[in-house]
């Protein structure tokens, strides 16, 4: 085996070149066979195979720079740096990161998950390198999902100043995590599809640059014709308009084209994109097939591709899937909007029954907010559907565009807590922090399915600024007996006793449940509330509470700043300190690594048994 000879950093510059092919295939059988068993992101590194190692061979580690764009894809480069034997613990609680870390290695740059950062971080070294008056090579590599995010524009309009070397590897796939959408998506197809105006492009410029120096006229005439020409079909003259020096497109599995244009390109001292051009999944059939499958997937069966976890649950992004189209049968008013992930919102079958009626924006979840805050001033209701970590993204647009002005958009936060295995980047801790802290918006979060379907039906009839968050995976079916109107700022009695009192919110209420069994084993009395609301909070239940109780306990699946319990805290310490104890159950104000969910939980303390010792601890 020549993967076998590779231990670290830069052994493959050892392997001849006649060698490349037996490697890219190796890798590939390996990449299958431990993704099949952990799980992980398949199609994106299937494709990325010859590219990497191309990089490999051009770039001497670690002094120069390989920036990864969201890292979902550098699975070869971990293999090439010395990381091979720790895959059988990817994503595994504390084992290899899915992403790249630089705990990990010295050779990855910098930690990411979130997508179209990489021109920016590379373009920040590359200014450093150049004031520091080095000579390093930095090399950004984004997709072309990842060339729909905002940022990455900014990113390239900058850079078009840079008067040193820059490498932008653009790898297209043709394929965000499903389809790629937008304008940009249909220009990098113009090219793809129009590669013989390559040749075309050389053969013009060559003959232009050969032109005697004959009459202004018309030099003046070529001059126009050849600017004509360059708009009509020369491959990435937008590019270079904005003055960027584009090469491409290249095969992006032959390593011999693709070391010839980073050769190339380094040589210039400006910013130049390498159009590369490759297969999502290639090397595994059912993945080719099937890139959206296989992007991020579950451990499966390498014959069949068929998964090994066979759960029948019901998720909440399928409940909420299920309860969106029928509400929009209903009510024509109601749009759904994602931000480039129609399948992990379960939005691609509302664009199934309403296709006029959905819109995948691409990776711009600013751009998602601002525009739904549009669609809202011309009376429609707006569902914009985007996981609580990407959400971030869109803070301002939030507050500045939805919240200032009031207006009824429904914020479906999916991801809501713990996600596990994609680690810190992913976490989904953070949203009731940075919601709740903006005036006018009302936030909630369902104990359980049915509550879920009722909260939309609220959502759907409340005229303001609203978001629901609710968590990754199965949807909580027990506890269902108890269903009282959903009331705005309401929480929901479950049970009624005294002593502790277990304020829950969300997914900890089918925790809390747990708890309070345990404790009342032990003979405590002991009630359960459903907080339903974190804003506004029900301040007439927590009073009540505070009559009959001598703890309070919040439970919540955020971190502790700005969290629901610290909402509660306040208003506990400012009006009934005297009355009752509080104690709250939170995640610590940290970054949460990889792991499964319960590993996580039972890490951070909101397993059923760490929350009953700390509520005996403090009684
Ligand atoms: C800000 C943000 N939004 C959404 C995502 C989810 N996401 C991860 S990979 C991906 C698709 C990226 O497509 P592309 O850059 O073309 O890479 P490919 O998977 O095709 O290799 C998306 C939408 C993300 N990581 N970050
Ligand atoms: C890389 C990335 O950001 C996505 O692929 C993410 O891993 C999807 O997460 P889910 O599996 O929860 O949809
Ligand atoms: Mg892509």
């Amino acid at each position: 085996m020549i993967l076998d000879r590779i231990q670290k950093e830069n052994d493959i510059k050892k392997v001849e070149p006649k060698d490349y092919k037996k490697l890219a295939g190796e890798i590939r059988h390996f990449l299958v066979e431990k993704i099949s068993k952990s799980g992980g992101h398949l199609s994106s590194n299937l494709g990325a195979v010859e590219l990497t190692m191309a990089l490999h061979v051009f770039l001497d580690f670690p002094e120069d720079k390989l920036v990864w764009d969201v890292g979902h894809q550098s699975y070869t480069h971990k293999i090439l740096t010395g990381r091979k034997e720790q895959f059988s613990t990817l994503r595994c609680y504390e084992g290899l990161s899915g992403f790249p870390k630089r705990k990990e290695s010295d050779c990855d740059v910098c930690d990411t998950g979130h997508s179209s950062t990489s021109i920016s971080i590379a373009l920040g070294m590359a200014v450093a390198r150049d004031l520091e008056g080095k000579t390093n090579k930095i090399v950004a590599v984004l997709g072309d999902g990842a060339l729909s995010g905002g940022m990455a524009y900014e990113a390239l309009n900058n850079a078009a100043r840079l008067k040193s070397n820059l490498i932008v590897v653009l790898n297209d796939n043709n394929m965000s995590i499903s389809e790629n959408v937008g304008g940009m998506s249909t220009y990098l197809g113009k090219i793809r599809t129009n590669r013989k105006y390559r040749g075309f492009k050389y053969d013009v410029e060559q003959a232009l640059r050969r032109v005697p120096k004959i009459g202004d006229a018309i030099a003046e005439q070529i001059r126009i014709s050849k600017e004509s020409l360059k708009r009509l079909v020369i491959p990435g003259m937008l590019f270079e308009d904005m003055g960027l020096t584009y090469i491409g497109p290249i095969d992006g599995h032959n390593m011999e084209q693709l070391l010839t244009a980073f050769e190339s390109a380094s040589k210039l001292n400006e910013a130049v994109i390498i159009h590369v051009v490759t297969k999502k999944g290639k090397g595994y059939p059912k993945a080719e097939k099937n890139p959206s499958k296989f992007h991020g997937i579950e451990p499966f069966f390498v014959k069949t591709g068929e998964s090994r976890n066979q759960s029948k649950d019901e998720s909440y992004t399928s409940v909420y899937s299920h309860k969106l189209i029928e509400m929009a049968e209903a009510n024509d008013k109601i749009v759904a909007i994602t931000a480039a992930m129609p399948s992990g919102t379960g939005l691609l079958s509302f664009q199934d029954v309403y296709p006029n009626r959905f819109f995948d924006v691409g990776i711009a979840e600013q751009h998602a907010v601002t525009f739904a805050a549009g669609l809202a001033l011309n009376g429609y209701k707006p569902f914009v559907t985007i996981y609580s970590t990407f959400l971030q993204r869109a803070y301002d647009q939030i507050l500045h565009d939805v919240c200032i002005n009031n207006l009824p958009v429904v914020f479906a936060v999916d991801r809501a807590g713990i996600v596990g295995k994609d680690g810190e980047t992913h976490q989904g801790i953070f949203d009731i922090s940075f919601l709740t802290s903006i005036p006018n918006m009302t936030m909630m979060a369902p104990k359980n399915k049915l509550e879920f379907e009722d909260m939309l039906d609220f959502c759907q009839n409340y005229n303001a600024p609203v978001a629901i968050r609710y968590p990754r995976g199965e949807a909580f079916d027990g506890l269902s007996e108890f269903r009282e109107e959903i009331i705005l700022g309401k929480a929901e009695w479950i049970y009624k006793e005294s002593e502790i009192a277990l304020l829950s919110l969300g997914s900890m209420v089918k925790t809390a449940d747990t708890v309070r069994k345990i404790l009342k084993e032990q003979g405590h009395k002991v009630s359960l509330i459903n907080a339903r609301f974190i804003c506004p909070l029900d301040k007439e239940i927590i009073t009540e509470i505070a009559e009959s109780h001598s703890v309070l306990v919040c439970l919540e699946e955020n971190i502790k700043s700005g969290g629901f319990g610290e909402h509660v805290s306040q208003f506990v310490l400012e009006e009934l300190s005297e009355k009752i104890s509080i104690l709250t159950i939170s995640i610590p104000d940290i970054f949460v690594e990889h792991g499964s969910v319960e590993q996580l939980h039972l890490k951070l303390g909101l397993d059923a048994e760490s929350v009953v010792e700390r509520i005996l601890k403090r009684i």
